[in-house]
């Protein structure tokens, strides 16, 4: 099924945009890919994957049925794996193959994802990292070569958030050397797994393991639910797909039970503890979480997808902000573009500077967590609750605030923003997920805080604690910190503002337990200052790591490419402190009249930056196959793509429905 696209002249409001820019583009692309040599590889590898037209649907997708939708992603997914493995994969080779560049890549054959997504994001990922040598050996060449397809079975109907009250059990019997897996309850029954619906043959699974009368957790095992051959589910296991969602449509999200299904020993991961031949328990982690290794992995790569889906978005809605006009400023006037107004610029221009900073925060992060990794591989834990505390914060905030700055562009584009041909409602519906999945944002933060009030503890009594919270030791015991407008004073707020809320945190718990409550309730009593005192943690984070690395990124850079970036990271810092003026005032020394001239300054550096908007969103280098937007395509001839996509409407097929004459004419007529 192949479709052309008609070449069209670029819209002229577009090409006089483009003609204002006083930067050079490729600068700012091969900044956010992480170098010259990342773009050419990546516009190798988009070239490959993407100039045979084999992504473009006839019908698109949302036309289609349940059915019809899950079988052409199916069909897709087919022919771009074999692109994957058989092209893509030759050039880089898998050791330095990058997941951005296969996002990429993918959101241009499917709009919404493939049933084949968790078996690459996380299947793999967990027998990479929780699988002895042998068991990798075994399993990973078949899953890497599709001879296999996984799922990662953990959610169950009755626990999501709480891992340690999954039901699921898997029992250990020493005579036959198998775990027998089991589902108790209709809350066991595992819920949610992507692909696991109707696309797995094989799943990770998340069960409580028994061996020798005694419980040791939540473990994790690979299990064959489905026959390779005939594909129809082995005897034991019951498994189907859950229903329509808000988004996911083509994931298959899948649930299982097991009714006493038996595995090998072997099948048990055992790279963090085993199960002997005798039913023996032994425990080799260092750390009890390090089964939640996939966990933290995927936390780490969404920020970067956040900061793809935000480019996304911000693209779309800019170029279409530049060729849309609408209402006569003065009378006899032309209407101006609405990217003219400085309210659109407000709602557009931090979404272009969040994509910068999720990015290179997520350079930074994926840097962090592989040094943690490795340290962890010589057996030293000790950096493991930061990076938890980071991940888990930098996963909840980028989620949210991707989520918001993509409905903020929805609305930038009015009417024809709610037109699933824009496909914002798809990015939007995409990230939605990503704000629960992976660990719900209150839960994450949550984890975050309990970090940080053990921090705030170990500053208070004049111990160094660790890199991510040292600002702990400075302002831990500060009242409020002196305002000052430049870029490190405002990043130094963000941190007076973060310990301030950590510090009120510790002292409202302390006061509770004072007054009588134990630990735990006190705690909770707390959670609402406790959430919001980890999100500030993580914006100080934000804003800090985004400065650096933007400096260091453009130390060799033109200086109009400096600037632009310059501007785009002081817009982040100011538009956050004019979100957050009620903390400023409590925590700094902030009068109303700097706040006043913030604002002002603000307004100006929207100005500023006005004549390089769509180039700053053209330097995301998204082609329009990986976009799918009637209002984004690089020509930007968006009214002929409304008409041309409501053509594809099945409605259209005839010119008169036959419920015309089935209903509406007898009641026309009485007969009804
Ligand atoms: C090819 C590229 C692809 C990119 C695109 C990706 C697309 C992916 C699509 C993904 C689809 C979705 C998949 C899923 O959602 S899978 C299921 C995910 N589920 C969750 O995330 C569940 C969330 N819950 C938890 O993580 C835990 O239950 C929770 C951490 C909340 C609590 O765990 P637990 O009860 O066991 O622990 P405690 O709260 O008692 O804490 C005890 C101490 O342990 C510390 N801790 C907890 N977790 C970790 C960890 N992972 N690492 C290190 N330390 C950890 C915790 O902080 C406590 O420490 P202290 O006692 O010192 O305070
Ligand atoms: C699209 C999608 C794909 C998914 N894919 C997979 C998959 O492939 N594999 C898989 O195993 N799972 C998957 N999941 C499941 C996902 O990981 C869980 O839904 C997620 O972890 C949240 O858990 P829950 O649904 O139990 O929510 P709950 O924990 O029931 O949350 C409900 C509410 O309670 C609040 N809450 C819960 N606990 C606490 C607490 N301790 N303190 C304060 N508030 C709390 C939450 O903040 C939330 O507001 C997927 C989910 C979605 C939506």
């Amino acid at each position: 099924m192949k479709a052309n696209r008609p070449k069209r002249d670029v819209h002229p409001d577009l090409a006089r945009e483009r003609l204002k820019c006083n930067f050079n583009i490729e600068e700012v692309t091969n900044i956010i890919d992480g170098g010259k040599d990342k773009t050419l590889e990546r516009k190798k590898i988009e070239d490959i994957a993407l100039n045979n037209g084999a992504c473009l649907d006839e019908i698109p997708d949302e036309c289609l049925s349940i059915k019809e939708r899950y079988e052409n992603a199916i069909r897709k997914s087919c022919i771009y794996s074999n692109i994957v493995r058989n092209e893509m994969l030759e050039i880089t080779g898998m050791e330095n193959f990058e997941s951005p560049v296969l996002r990429r890549t993918a959101d241009a054959f499917f709009k919404d994802i493939s049933p084949f997504m968790l078996h690459l994001g996380m299947f793999v990922p967990t027998l990479i990292g929780q699988s002895t040598p042998e068991q990798m050996a075994e399993w990973l060449p078949k899953a890497l070569d599709m001879k296999i397809i996984g799922a990662y079975a953990q959610t169950e109907l009755g626990h999501g958030t709480f891992i340690r009250g999954l039901e699921t059990t898997a029992t250990y019997d020493p005579d036959k050397e198998e775990f027998v897996l089991h589902s108790p309850t209709i809350t066991s029954y595992k819920w949610w797994a992507g692909g696991l619906g109707k696309t797995a043959n094989h799943c990770v699974v998340m069960a409580q393991l028994y061996t020798q009368g005694e419980c040791h957790g939540t473990h994790l095992f690979i299990v064959q639910i489905r026959d390779l051959d005939t594909h129809m589910p082995l005897p034991g296991i019951k498994v189907g797909e859950i229903g329509p969602r808000m988004g996911f449509s083509s994931a298959d999200n899948g649930f299982l039970g097991f009714n006493s299904f038996r595995i090998p020993r072997q099948n048990m991961l055992m790279k963090h503890a085993k199960v002997e031949k005798d039913g023996c328990y032994v425990k080799s982690a260092k750390h009890g979480k390090l089964t939640y290794g996939t966990m933290v992995f995927i936390r780490v790569t969404l920020v970067s997808e956040m900061s793809f889906n935000l480019s996304k978005a911000a693209t779309i809605a800019i170029r279409y902000s530049a060729v849309r006009r609408q209402t006569e400023l003065r009378p006899n006037e032309p209407e101006p573009q609405i990217l003219d107004y400085p309210t659109q610029q407000h709602k557009l221009f931090i979404c272009i500077a969040t994509a910068h900073a999720f990015q290179l925060t997520s350079k930074w992060l994926w840097d962090t967590f592989q040094a943690v990794m490795a340290d962890v591989r010589k057996g030293n834990v000790d950096a493991l609750p930061e990076l938890h505390a980071l991940s888990s914060c930098l996963k909840a905030v980028s989620t949210s605030d991707a989520l918001s700055h993509i409905e903020q562009c929805r609305f930038a584009c009015g009417g024809h923003g709610y037109m699933l041909s824009s496909n914002l409602p798809f990015i939007y519906s995409f990230v939605a997920a990503t704000r629960t999945y992976e660990g719900d944002y209150t839960v994450l933060l949550l984890q975050t805080a309990r970090f940080l009030v053990k921090a705030w503890e170990q500053a208070e009594s004049g111990n160094n604690v660790t890199p991510t919270v040292a600002y702990l030791n400075r302002t831990a015991n500060t009242k409020r910190v002196v305002w000052d407008n430049t870029h490190e004073g405002i990043i130094q707020s963000f941190q007076a503002i973060a310990a301030g809320k950590i510090g009120q945190c510790v002292r409202s718990i302390r006061d509770r337990i004072k007054s009588g409550m134990d630990y735990e309730d006190a705690w909770l009593m707390t959670t609402v200052q406790l959430v919001a005192a980890a999100e500030a943690h993580c914006r100080a984070v934000l804003v800090n790591t985004y400065w650096n690395e933007m400096i260091r990124l453009t130390k060799s850079s033109s200086a109009n490419v400096k600037t632009v970036m310059h501007q785009l990271a002081v817009l982040y810092l100011m538009y956050w402190a004019l979100e957050k003026t009620g903390d400023l005032l409590k925590y700094s020394s902030v009068s109303k009249q700097d706040l006043d001239d913030l604002q002002r300054r603000y307004e100006e550096l929207l100005a500023a930056l006005r004549p390089n908007a769509v180039s700053l969103v053209d330097a995301f280098d998204l082609r329009d196959e990986i976009l799918h937007s009637s209002l984004g395509s690089y020509d930007g001839c968006v009214y002929e793509r409304l008409m041309e996509e409501a053509q594809k409407s099945p409605l259209n097929a005839e010119p008169v429905n036959p419920s015309f004459h089935k209903y509406i004419k007898p009641l026309m007529q009485g007969k009804l």
